[in-house]
């Protein structure tokens, strides 16, 4: 670099040396582990199966690494802070330390990085200065700098912290996949992202406020602060929508954290898959927390039964009789137990099955104790064993959903409390598909019934639950042998990912096929819809109701639950304090402003969110006649997509279109035959989000964004619910486009004039 060169070129040449020796780092890193985990793989000739495990082991904490390493390359050189003392610190992805352990990076979440977030021009704490670093690949593109210690006039009343670089990401095209924002978090997100994990911290914040990526970064910030607890307990996060967790599966891999399940709620339930949906007043029913009293009033009346009349049966010979009050005395003495149904089985049928004993040995004089054998031919009855069944039925919740749903006479017994066309919605034949509204229910009967298994499940689930303690012992002794560990693995961690077998390998996939794994943190998005019997089934996943909820209470579509936050929380309310997010980085001003002009004129007033940026000329509207909507709509997608590749290039940005529920299909097989968008790819399965094109409604909508949005008859979609199309009209970047045939919603006209 020449003397004569300008300083900003001398301060980016300066941060590329510096941003080099990072990634210098890094690869060393990743060659160490690529070594060990050569190392290890050549052990082929291992004799025993515990060195064999022990190789396992080994491999598949250095492929975590390695994955994890692969998955933070992409900018990992954040920023800079300069302090008053002249010390500075260099903020990444990840903490990175040098040859000689110095600090090359620090850990974005370490709270010496908090400052540069937090930092403002009037309480810059040490802090004289934050430099944002932009890389494309390992090349330093830009720097943008912020002198914290003089009166700088900051560009906007907002706050807002590295515009630059906060500006460019958000007129970023947008490519079907959530980034992170680890960047250009803004104070109001990170002081969320950092708040404390006991209780239930809700987040309410209007579209495009980042609650998604808030809620993300924080289970990235909690498992980095207290990782002991958990990397052994994991992180749920739970999604409106299977498109939506595709949407956002690259951002906690992109911070270098992966044991987290994200799922639906309909996801929930290891083995059971929705592929149905309730009509509204069956899904309106199926939420309250009635089910609670079915559930236990189900099992009692139909599945522990009373013995109507005595039943006598012939056993070696003897005539023996099973007596209402012994049927009773049995049920008791299991209920007693305090075992869930399924589980405590065992002890009604062994008092059965002795009494029965009791009366063959007395009828042939015998001891019972001195003769087993006779205990063992009355287990093995077929007449006497069929009747003790009955009376204690071991039945799995979803056949005991069925058994209620199909026989209005049953549902009637066991909820009195439904009238006869509550009970009528819900009525469905046997071995119709689950809903996501059952999964809540059928969990419910789960936790009253008790594991499900045959006695052969019930053997292999005992075997290996002797073989991972075995092996936990065996782990344990070559981790110090092999001074191995240190911080996020532990012998039972490890013995516990190599025991299990297969492709369940991590923790993350154990913990989702384990319906009683309880987690050591819950992350809800789009919470606002969620139905009392649904937190019901997410306090059961953390009971110690470390939960993270972020929603808009203005999203919500018709037949969601009422109230505030404290009302939609039931029993977690009282844990819970809320927080607001204000500044919305995605909708443009103009389009927000058409939004909430357009809820308020509907009577449906919308809180208030402020735009970090506005783009004129952002909301649009072209009126149709109804038989043109069709042609409109293809020249307008094909319009959209030229005005894209001219600000993205060829193929950049999306476009989504947006219409009322009954038109989806029709746009949808429209677009798809049309010769005139040929050339881009349409979405037409419905999670391929990475398509340039889709065509959804608004429920589909929900958490997502586009570079535009196409929203076709917005007067249906109000109709819908001022809700859904409050979701419609927030999720484009830049423009929102609307094409109708019927007259627009009051205040949407005046906001397009
Ligand atoms: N600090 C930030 N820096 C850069 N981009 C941001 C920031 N905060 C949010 N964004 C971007 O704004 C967009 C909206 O964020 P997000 O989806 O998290 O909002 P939301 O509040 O969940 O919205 P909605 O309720 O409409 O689903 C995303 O593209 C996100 O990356």
């Amino acid at each position: 670099m020449s003397d004569t060169s300008k300083p900003r070129e001398r301060a980016i040449a300066r941060e590329q040396s510096y941003v080099d020796s990072a990634y210098d780092a890094l690869d060393r890193q990743r060659l160490g582990y690529e070594k060990r985990l050569a190392g290890v793989r050549t052990q082929s000739e291992l004799e025993s199966a515990g060195a064999r495990t022990e190789r396992d082991s080994f491999a598949t904490h250095y492929e975590d690494n390695l994955r994890r390493i692969r998955n933070v390359e992409n900018r990992l050189v954040l920023g800079r802070l300069d302090f008053q003392d002249g010390s500075l610190e260099h903020i990444g992805r990840i903490g990175l330390r040098d040859e000689d352990q110095e600090i090359l990076l620090l850990d974005w979440r370490a709270p010496q990085a908090e400052p540069f977030y937090r930092a403002t021009a009037a309480q810059p704490g040490p802090v004289v200065r934050r430099r944002h670093i932009q890389t494309r690949l390992r090349q330093v593109t830009g720097i943008e700098d912020e002198l914290l210690d003089t009166e700088t006039e900051n560009s906007s009343d907002l706050e807002l912290t590295g515009e630059g670089a906060l500006m460019s990401a958000m007129s970023q095209a947008r490519d079907g996949k959530m980034t992170d924002i680890v960047a250009t978090i803004q104070a109001e997100q990170d002081r969320i992202i950092r708040a404390d994990s006991t209780g239930v911290l809700v987040v309410q914040g209007g579209p495009g406020t980042g609650k998604t990526a808030v809620a993300l970064h924080r289970a990235a910030y909690l498992l980095y602060a207290q990782r002991e607890r958990l990397s052994r307990s994991g992180v749920l996060v739970i999604g409106p929508t299977p498109t939506f967790l595709r949407y956002i599966d690259q951002v906690l891999p992109s911070l270098g954290e992966s044991d987290v399940v994200a799922t639906t709620i309909g996801g929930l339930m290891p083995g059971v898959k929705v592929t149905g949906q309730d009509a509204p007043l069956a899904n309106q029913i199926k939420s309250s927390l009635l089910w609670r009293d079915i559930a236990g009033r189900a099992i009692t009346q139909l599945l522990e039964k009373p013995l109507e009349r005595s039943k006598s049966f012939l056993i070696d010979s003897e005539k023996v009789t099973l007596r209402r009050r012994d049927v009773e005395a049995a049920q008791k003495k299991a209920r007693r137990s305090e075992l869930k149904h399924n589980e405590s089985r065992d002890i009604y049928a062994r008092a059965l099955v002795e009494n029965l004993a009791r009366q063959v040995a007395t009828a042939k004089e015998l001891e019972l104790e001195d003769n087993q054998w006779i205990v063992a031919d009355v287990a093995a009855n077929r007449d006497a064993r069929r009747e003790i069944n009955l009376h204690w039925l071991p039945t799995s919740p979803v056949q005991l959903l069925e058994k209620i749903l199909a026989d209005p006479a049953r549902l009637a017994s066991v909820a009195p409390e439904l009238s006869q066309t509550e009970r009528e919605a819900l009525y469905r034949p046997l071995g119709s598909v689950v809903t996501e509204a059952d999964i809540a229910i059928i969990d419910e009967f789960a936790e009253h019934l008790g594991s499900f298994s045959t006695d052969f499940e019930k053997h292999q689930r005992e075997a290996a639950q002797a073989r991972d303690a075995e092996l936990s012992d065996y782990v344990s002794e070559t981790m110090s042998a092999m001074n191995l560990g240190g911080g996020i693995v532990d012998a039972d961690l490890l013995a516990e990912r190599v025991g299990a077998t297969g492709p369940q390998s991590t923790l993350a996939e154990r913990a989702s096929s384990d319906r009683s794994w309880t987690y050591g943190h819950v992350v809800v998005d789009e919470a606002q819809e969620l139905s009392p019997m649904q937190w019901e089934m997410l306090i059961r996943r953390c009971p110690t109701r470390s939960f993270t909820v972020v929603g808009d209470l203005d999203q919500r579509p018709v037949g969601s639950p009422a109230g505030g936050w404290k009302e939609l929380l039931g029993r977690l309310a009282p844990q819970s304090h809320e927080e607001e997010l204000t500044i919305s980085y995605r909708t443009p001003g103009t389009v927000l402003r058409a939004a909430s002009k357009t809820l308020g004129e509907a009577g449906f007033p919308v809180r208030s969110v402020r735009p970090a940026r506005d783009i004129s000329g952002s909301f649009t509207a072209r009126p149709t006649e109804p038989k043109n909507l069709i042609p409109s709509t293809i020249s307008a997608v094909s319009d959209w997509a030229r005005f894209l590749d001219g600000e993205y290039g060829p193929g950049g940005g999306t476009i989504a279109v947006i219409t009322p529920e009954a038109l989806t299909g029709q746009v949808k097989d429209s677009l798809v035959d049309s010769s005139a968008l040929d050339q881009w790819s349409i979405n037409t399965k419905g999670t391929d989000v990475s398509s340039r094109i889709h065509v959804i409604d608004s429920a589909q909508a929900k958490g997502l964004e586009f570079d535009v949005v196409i929203l076709i008859e917005p007067r249906e979609i109000l109709v819908e619910g001022p809700g859904n199309l409050y979701v419609a009209m927030t999720r484009p970047t830049r423009q929102l486009h609307v094409i109708h045939s019927t007259p627009l919603p009051e205040g949407m006209e005046e906001a397009e004039n």
